[in-house]
C-alpha cells in the first residue's frame, strides 16, 4: 500500500523495486518528520522561519528566479547577519518577510504568524524596518520624522519625545530641529535607523544599516543592538552584500579617535581602526595626530580608514607624513571609500599612493583605484568585523547565493568547520560545493575545486549528492539547523512532491475583521504628516492654489470676447478726394438724405469698434485685403445715398441699376473663420440698425427696414451669446480635474519613489488608509481651489450663472474628487513621475477635445459622439452648462446625469486603485 501510495505498482521489476525500496525509506522518513508534533509550534516560536521559499520576477521562458527553495531560521533574541552578493535577493527576501511581497511558493512565519495575515502584526508595529534607501521626508525635522513614525505605532507623545532624545544621543545626531534634507548622507541614514528603532519593535530588519556611518558610531550602534537583543525580546536581521572579512581576520574594532591612552591599554586591543568622515575631521586629525598617535602606539597595527572628500588632495600628504614620522608600525593599512576615490579622481589617488609608497612605511591594503569594487569591499570590512563581534557566538550568519541559503551558522562555527580564516573563504568554499552540485562535469568547477581546498562535508545541507533527498529533508530536519534545499524549478519540477506543510494557524475570519482596515491613529498620523508637508512647502501650496485662479483669469481675459479694431478698407465713391485725403467722412444726423454711406460707416466705427481706411478706388481696397492690411474691402457707389432712398421708396418698382447702386459691395478675407463670421454678422446687423435709425428719424415704421423674422426674447441665454459662457463650464471643470490629477499623482509618486510609501506600509499603514488621508488632505486643497475659481468666474468676471450656486459647487467638488482618484490610478499604474506626466498629458488633450468643452458634441463625428458620452468630463460639462445657462436643477436629466456620471467615475477609479494596491505587490 505504501508503495502504491508512492506511485510504484506492486508488480514492478527488480530495478523498480529497488527504487521503490528507497521510496519506502523516504516515505518512512517523511512520516517520521510529519509526525513530529513540534514542527509547527517550533516554526512559530522562531522570530522568522522561511521554508522552501520560491520567488521569481517576470514570467515567460526565462523568469528571474531570485529565491529557489530557500530555508531560513532566525531564533528569537538573536542578531542574524544575512550576507550575500549584490543582487542575490536579500532585499527581496526581506520584503517577503515583512509582508510586502508574496512568495510564488513556500512558507514564511514571522513572530508566530504569516506576514500580511490579519492579526499577525506584520507588516505593522511589531517590525522595525530600515530600507536601503533613506525613505524620509526631507522637509521634516528629525523630531517631526520620529513623531510621525511614533504616531503610526500608536506611541504616546511623551514616549515618542523620550525615545527621540535617547536615539538622537545614541546615534550622535545634531539637534533634532534640523531638516532631514539638510543632513549629511550618513546622518540621514542614522535618522532612518532611529525610525526603525523608535518603537522598540520585536523584529528589527536593517537593510545595510551602517553604510555611510563612521566606525565610532558603528560601534555604538552595534552595542545598542547587542543590548536590545540581550533580553530575548528583540531580534535583529541585518543584511550586507559584502561577503568578505578583512585581511587581518582578528582585527578588533575599537573607537580610538577620542579614546585616551589608559582606555586603550585597559581594553587591551592589539589592532585598531580609525575612521572619519568629513574634511574637518581629517584636518583636525592631521593637527591632533601626533598626540593621537601616542595613544595609538599601544596598538601593533592600525587600520586607517578615510571617507573624506578632500582627504587625499588636501590633507593626505600632511597626514601621511605625520603618521609616517610618528609611527613605525610594520603595517599601517589605508582604506579609502569608493566615494572618496571617485570624487578625488584617479590622478589624485595615484599621487596619494605615490606619497604612501615614498614613505615606505605603509602597507596598502587595497588594490587601489583600478578596482572600485575592491575598494567598496574593503570599506565594508570594518562592518563585517563589527557584525561578527556584535553577534557574538550566539548570533548567526546566513550566506545567501543563487537563491539558496548556503549555510546558516555562527561565524566562528563556520570558520572552524570550513577551516577558513574569513567568512569570504567560507563563502567561496560553499560556492564551490554548490557549483559542484549543479555542474559536476563543468571543467570550470573542476578548476576551482583543484585550487580551493574543500573541507569534508559535514553539513548534510550541502551534500548535493542526492538532490531529491536534500529537498525532502530540507526544512523538516529540524528548525534550529537550516539547510539549503536542492535546486528545483518551482513550476516544471517532476521530482516527487515534498511532504505537505502544516496548516496555517487560524486567523480571524469575520467580515468585520476584514473590513477593519482603517485605524484612527494611522489616519491621524497620515493626515498630520500631509498637512505638515503642506506647511513646509508654502511655495508649492501657493502655486497649487494660485494656479487655477491664474488659469481662470487668463481664460476670462483671453477667450470668448469679440475681436475689436478689425480693419476695413473702404472705397466710398460718395467721398471727394479731399475727404479721402483727410480720411474724413461727414456724418449728418436726423432725417437727412445726404452722404448716407458715411452714416453707415460711422456706425461701424462707433458700435463695432472697426477701423476704417478710406482708399481711392475698388482695386486699392482689394489690394489692402490681399496684403493682409484689412479683413474686408467695402465698396459704396457714388450714387449710393440716392439709390438707397429710391430703393426704399419705390420698393418693387425700383430699377435694377438703382438696386445695384444701393448695394454695399463686400469682399472679405475668409481665411479666419471666427473673424470673418463676426464681420459677416456685424456688417449686416449694422446695416439693419442704420436703416432702422433713418426710418425712425423720418417718422417711418422701423419694422419696414427689417428682415421679416421676429427675434423674440430668448428662452435661455442672451440674444448676443459669447463663447466665454459656452466654454466656461468645461474649462472650470478641466482646470479642477487635471490639477487634482497632477497634485495627487505627484504626491503619491514622490512618496513611493523615495521609499516613504513602502516604509509606511511596512509600519502597518494600509492602502485604504493612505487613500483616505490623501483624500482628506487634497480635499481641503481642492476646496480652496474651487472656491477661488468660482469667485473669479462669477464674482469678478460675472460669467452667466442662472442656476443654483450650490449645485455648481457640488459638481466642481465631485469633479475634483474624480481627478484625485484618477491621480491615484496613475500613481499606482506607473513607476516614475515622468511617465505619470505623459499619462496625464496624454489624457488631458483628448478629454479637452472630446468632452464638448471647446466645440459642441453635436458637431462631432457620429462614432465619436458615442465614445465621448463615456468620458469623465462630458456629462458633467453638459450638466454644469445647463445649471449655469439654463438654471436647471437636479430634477432635470441633463443635470443629474452629470452627477451620476462623475460619481460612477470616482467609484471606478477608486476600485481600480484599491485593486492595484492589493494585487500589484510582489
Ligand atoms: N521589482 C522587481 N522586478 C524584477 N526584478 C527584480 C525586482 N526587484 C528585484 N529584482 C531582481 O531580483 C534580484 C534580487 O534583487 P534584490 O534587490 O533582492 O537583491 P539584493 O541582494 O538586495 O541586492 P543589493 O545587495 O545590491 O541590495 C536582482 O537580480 C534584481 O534585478
Amino acid at each position: 500500500m505504501e508503495a502504491e501510495a508512492d506511485g510504484v505498482p506492486p508488480t514492478a521489476p527488480v530495478a523498480a523495486a529497488t527504487a521503490a525500496n528507497s521510496d519506502l525509506d523516504l516515505a518512512a522518513r517523511r512520516r517520521l518528520f510529519i509526525s513530529q508534533p513540534s514542527t509547527l509550534a517550533t516554526r512559530r516560536q522562531q522570530a522568522v522561519c522561511v521554508r522552501r521559499a520560491h520567488k521569481m520576477y517576470g514570467g515567460g521562458k526565462i523568469p528571474n528566479i531570485v529565491l529557489d527553495g530557500l530555508n531560513m531560521t532566525v531564533p528569537k533574541g538573536s542578531i542574524y547577519g544575512l550576507l550575500g552578493a549584490s543582487g542575490c535577493g536579500k532585499t527581496t527576501l526581506l520584503s517577503c518577510i515583512v509582508g510586502r511581497r508574496r512568495l510564488n511558493s513556500g512558507e514564511i512565519w514571522v513572530l508566530g504568524g504569516r506576514p500580511g495575515s490579519p492579526g499577525s502584526g506584520v507588516p505593522g508595529p511589531r517590525i522595525g524596518y530600515m530600507p536601503q534607501e533613506i525613505a524620509l521626508y526631507g522637509e521634516f525635522t528629525m523630531r517631526e520624522t520620529l513623531m510621525y513614525f511614533g504616531l503610526i505605532s500608536a506611541m504616546p507623545r511623551s514616549d515618542i519625545e523620550d525615545r527621540t532624545e535617547f536615539l538622537l544621543k545614541l546615534l550622535n545626531l545634531p539637534h533634532g530641529s534640523k531638516n532631514v534634507k539638510n543632513l549629511s548622507g550618513g546622518q540621514q541614514r542614522r535618522v532612518s535607523l532611529a525610525v526603525a528603532l523608535l518603537h522598540e519593535p520585536e523584529l528589527l530588519i536593517l537593510d545595510e544599516p551602517t553604510v555611510g556611518v563612521d566606525p565610532v558610531l558603528r560601534q555604538s550602534i552595534w552595542n545598542h543592538l547587542v543590548e536590545i537583543t540581550k533580553n530575548g525580546h528583540t531580534t535583529v536581521i541585518i543584511t550586507t552584500h559584502y561577503i568578505d572579512e578583512c585581511a587581518q581576520a582578528h582585527m578588533t574594532q575599537k573607537l580610538l579617535m577620542c579614546m585616551p591612552n589608559e582606555a586603550i591599554q585597559s581594553v587591551g586591543i592589539d589592532e585598531a581602526a580609525v575612521g572619519f568622515e568629513d574634511v574637518s575631521q581629517v584636518l583636525g586629525w592631521a593637527v591632533k595626530f601626533s598626540r593621537q598617535l601616542e595613544w595609538l602606539d599601544q596598538c601593533p597595527q592600525v587600520a586607517f580608514y578615510c571617507d573624506a572628500l578632500y582627504a587625499w588632495s588636501c590633507a593626505a600628504e600632511k597626514s601621511i607624513n605625520l603618521i609616517s614620522a610618528r609611527c613605525d608600525k610594520a603595517a599601517l593599512g589605508l582604506a579609502v571609500s569608493v566615494s572618496a576615490w571617485e570624487r578625488v579622481g584617479v590622478s589624485n589617488a595615484g599621487q596619494s599612493i605615490k606619497v604612501l609608497n615614498d614613505n615606505n612605511r605603509m602597507c596598502i591594503i587595497l588594490s587601489l583605484y583600478k578596482d572600485l569594487e575592491t575598494l567598496a569591499h574593503n570599506k565594508q570590512r570594518i562592518d563585517n568585523a563589527q557584525l561578527r563581534r556584535g553577534m557574538g557566538e550566539g548570533g548567526k550568519i546566513g550566506l545567501l547565493r543563487g537563491g539558496k541559503m548556503l549555510a546558516e551558522e555562527s561565524p566562528t562555527y563556520l570558520r572552524q568547520q570550513y577551516n577558513a580564516e574569513s567568512l569570504e573563504d567560507v563563502f567561496l568554499k560553499l560556492s564551490v560545493i554548490q557549483n559542484m552540485g549543479k555542474r559536476r562535469r563543468s571543467s570550470i568547477a573542476q578548476e576551482i575545486v583543484e585550487q580551493v581546498t574543500v573541507p569534508a562535508i559535514s553539513n548534510p545541507a550541502l551534500d548535493m549528492s542526492d538532490e531529491q533527498h536534500a529537498a525532502e529533508i530540507s526544512g523538516e530536519f529540524g528548525d534550529n539547523i537550516s539547510m539549503s534545499s536542492a535546486a528545483r524549478d518551482p513550476i516544471s519540477s517532476t521530482a516527487p512532491a515534498a511532504p505537505p506543510l502544516p496548516p496555517a494557524e487560524d486567523m480571524p475570519t469575520s467580515i468585520w475583521y476584514k473590513l477593519h482596515v482603517m485605524q484612527s491613529h494611522h489616519l491621524h498620523a497620515l493626515i498630520w504628516k500631509n498637512f505638515l508637508w503642506m506647511m513646509r512647502n508654502v511655495g508649492i501650496m501657493l502655486f497649487i492654489v494660485g494656479l487655477p485662479v491664474l488659469q481662470i483669469l487668463l481664460f476670462c481675459y483671453a477667450i470668448g470676447h469679440d475681436p475689436t479694431g478689425l480693419k476695413l478698407a473702404v472705397a466710398n465713391h460718395e467721398m471727394s478726394e479731399e475727404m479721402i485725403m483727410q480720411q474724413l467722412c461727414p456724418v449728418r444726423s436726423g432725417c437727412n438724405q445726404t452722404m448716407l454711406s458715411c452714416r453707415y460707416l460711422d456706425m461701424l466705427v462707433k458700435n463695432k469698434s472697426m477701423v476704417l481706411k478710406y482708399v481711392n478706388d475698388d482695386e486699392d481696397a482689394y489690394e489692402e485685403v490681399r496684403r493682409g492690411r484689412a479683413w474686408a474691402a467695402l465698396v459704396l457707389q457714388s450714387n449710393y445715398t440716392s439709390s438707397l432712398v429710391e430703393r426704399v421708396e419705390e420698393g418693387r418698382y425700383a430699377e435694377d441699376a438703382t438696386v445695384e447702386a444701393s448695394d454695399l459691395g463686400v469682399r472679405m478675407d475668409w481665411s479666419n473663420q471666427q473673424i470673418s463670421t463676426l464681420l459677416y454678422r456685424d456688417l449686416q446687423y449694422t446695416f439693419f440698425n442704420f436703416v432702422e435709425a433713418i426710418l425712425i428719424d423720418c417718422n417711418l415704421n422701423p419694422k419696414l427696414g427689417r428682415v421679416p423674422v421676429e427675434w423674440k426674447q430668448p428662452i435661455y441665454g442672451y440674444r448676443d451669446p459669447n463663447f466665454t459662457d459656452f466654454a466656461a463650464p468645461g474649462v472650470i471643470l478641466t482646470i479642477i480635474f487635471f490639477l487634482s490629477v497632477a497634485i495627487t499623482s505627484g504626491a503619491m509618486l514622490i512618496e513611493r519613489n523615495e521609499g516613504m510609501l513602502e516604509r509606511c506600509l511596512v509600519a502597518g499603514i494600509t492602502g485604504p488608509e493612505i487613500l483616505l488621508s490623501q483624500v482628506v488632505t487634497q480635499f481641503t486643497v481642492m476646496l480652496s481651489q474651487t472656491t477661488f475659481v468660482l469667485i473669479v468666474s462669477f464674482y469678478f468676471f460675472e460669467l452667466t450663472l442662472v442656476g443654483d450656486l450650490w449645485l455648481v459647487v457640488a459638481l466642481c467638488i465631485l469633479n475634483g474628487l474624480c481627478g484625485m482618484t484618477f491621480g491615484f490610478v496613475i500613481s499606482c499604474a506607473v513607476d516614475t513621475e515622468r511617465t505619470a506626466t505623459y499619462v496625464a498629458m496624454g489624457s488631458f488633450l483628448p478629454m479637452v477635445m472630446l468632452c464638448g468643452i471647446i466645440w459642441p458634441i453635436e458637431g462631432m463625428y457620429p462614432l465619436l459622439q458615442i465614445v465621448t458620452a463615456f468620458l469623465p468630463l462630458t456629462k458633467p460639462t453638459e450638466s454644469l452648462r445647463s445649471i449655469l445657462q439654463r438654471g436647471w436643477g437636479m430634477d432635470n436629466p441633463s443635470v443629474y446625469n452629470g452627477f451620476i456620471s462623475i460619481s460612477l467615475w470616482v467609484a471606478v477609479f477608486l476600485i481600480i486603485t484599491i485593486l492595484m494596491i492589493k494585487f500589484k505587490k510582489g
